[in-house]
């Protein structure tokens, strides 16, 4: 589903990543561990074709993403993005919150999706009227509007306490079930434990 090869990325002299090699089946919920600086964030946002890197390939189902004409619309209709920060809109509720992600998405497809999240009850409430755990299931909620193939959640619990992270990886581990591709960075090792892969990266490398 994703390749890597060969790569390797530096901002300005200082060398971030050093010749990555990763192969990512569909449907495999892979977990990137490692200290902080290690370069977890920025293999992220290069697989996620956020971040052109200075050396290396990239493939996604055998297209090399420099082959992609329409990178945006690329990456917004096969990648779901989740955050640390929710990045919510506080003046919208959480069912427009989502509509914004896909304007196409009738109201029985979000309230579906809060349905497996179990916030459907909270679907006309404000984001600053709910919990952070909840914040954090209506922005997984809509990071999976879209459908997409793949889903990149760079350190998502990293603001939640034990319960509310577990229930994040718990939804992680189902969807990868379903056959959506998961990669997730994260400080907790405990959590990395759900992954069906884990990968440490440290000091740019993966050993
Ligand atoms: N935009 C940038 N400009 C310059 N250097 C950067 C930039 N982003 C990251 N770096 C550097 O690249 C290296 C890897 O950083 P990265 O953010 O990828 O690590 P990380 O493992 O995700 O860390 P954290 O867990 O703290 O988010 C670090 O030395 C960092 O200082």
């Amino acid at each position: 589903m994703i390749k890597v090869k060969n790569l390797t990325h530096y901002y300005n002299n200082d060398k971030a990543l050093e010749n990555i090699n990763l192969e990512i089946n569909k449907g495999e919920f892979v977990c990137l561990v490692g200290e902080s600086g290690s370069g977890k964030s920025t293999l992220l946002s290069i697989v996620s074709t956020l971040l052109k890197p200075t050396k290396g390939e990239l493939f996604f189902e055998n297209l090399n993403y420099k082959n992609i004409k329409d990178i945006d619309d690329f990456r917004k209709t096969n990648i779901g993005f989740i955050f640390q920060f929710h990045y919510l809109i506080n003046y919208l509720t959480v069912k427009e919150n989502i509509k914004i992600a896909n304007e196409k998405a009738t109201d029985n497809e979000i309230y579906n999706l809060l349905k497996i999240l179990r916030i459907d009850n909270l679907s006309n409430k404000y984001p600053n009227e709910i919990s952070g755990g909840q914040r954090q299931r209506v922005a997984i909620a809509r990071a999976l509007i879209n459908k997409p193939k793949v889903i990149i959640a760079d350190e998502p619990t990293g603001n939640l306490d034990s319960k509310n992270s577990l229930n994040v990886f718990e939804i992680f581990k189902k969807l990868s079930q379903e056959q959506v591709t998961i990669i997730v960075a994260t400080h907790d090792k405990n959590l990395a434990n759900f992954a069906t892969k884990i990968y440490e990266v440290k000091d740019g490398k993966i050993n």
